[in-house]
């Protein structure tokens, strides 16, 4: 007999692992995007990034997002902070990495708003809940 796989029998359901990118460009601002508005969180600002592939590493799941959402190829990258949160509709784990070096110039492939700001005119945006503690770490100073 099989055994029975003990995730059937789960009614909670999974963290989402998200590949988060703060890339910064030679005047130390931060890219910003739009989430689409029929997207999870949809309508708020969001650093570029996406949900980790079935067995995909977290680097590789950094640069295939941000060719795929910006056309933009990572030359470096380092682990600035993780953030677990629960939107009751979807519990999440971003892993923030700041993104000092790329190729490329970025462009909206998917046709969100984008834009440079300065990291103290991140004040004025409105992100998703989770977002305030990357706010937070980036106004204290860290890259
Ligand atoms: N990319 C990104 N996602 C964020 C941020 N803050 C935050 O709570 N999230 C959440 C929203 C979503 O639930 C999840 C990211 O999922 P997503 O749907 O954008 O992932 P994706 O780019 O792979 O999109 P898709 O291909 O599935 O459409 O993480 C953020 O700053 N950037
Ligand atoms: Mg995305």
């Amino acid at each position: 007999m099989l055994a029975k796989n003990p995730d059937e029998n789960c009614e909670v359901a999974p963290v989402v692992h998200v590949a988060v990118a703060v890339i910064f460009n030679a005047d130390q601002q931060i890219l910003l995007t739009k989430r689409h508005a029929s997207s999870h969180q949809g309508g708020l600002w969001e650093f570029p990034g996406g949900k980790l592939e079935a067995g995909e590493r977290l680097g590789d799941a950094l640069k295939r997002e941000l060719q795929e959402e910006l056309g933009i190829d990572v030359l470096s990258h380092h682990s600035l902070l993780r953030v677990e949160h629960d939107y009751g509709d979807k519990q999440v784990l971003l892993d923030v990495h700041s993104v000092t070096g790329f190729t490329g110039q970025p462009r909206a492939r998917e046709g969100q708003p984008m834009r440079w700001v300065s990291v103290t005119e991140l004040v004025d945006y409105d992100f998703p809940k989770a977002n305030v503690a990357i706010v937070n770490v980036l106004l204290d100073g860290k890259r």
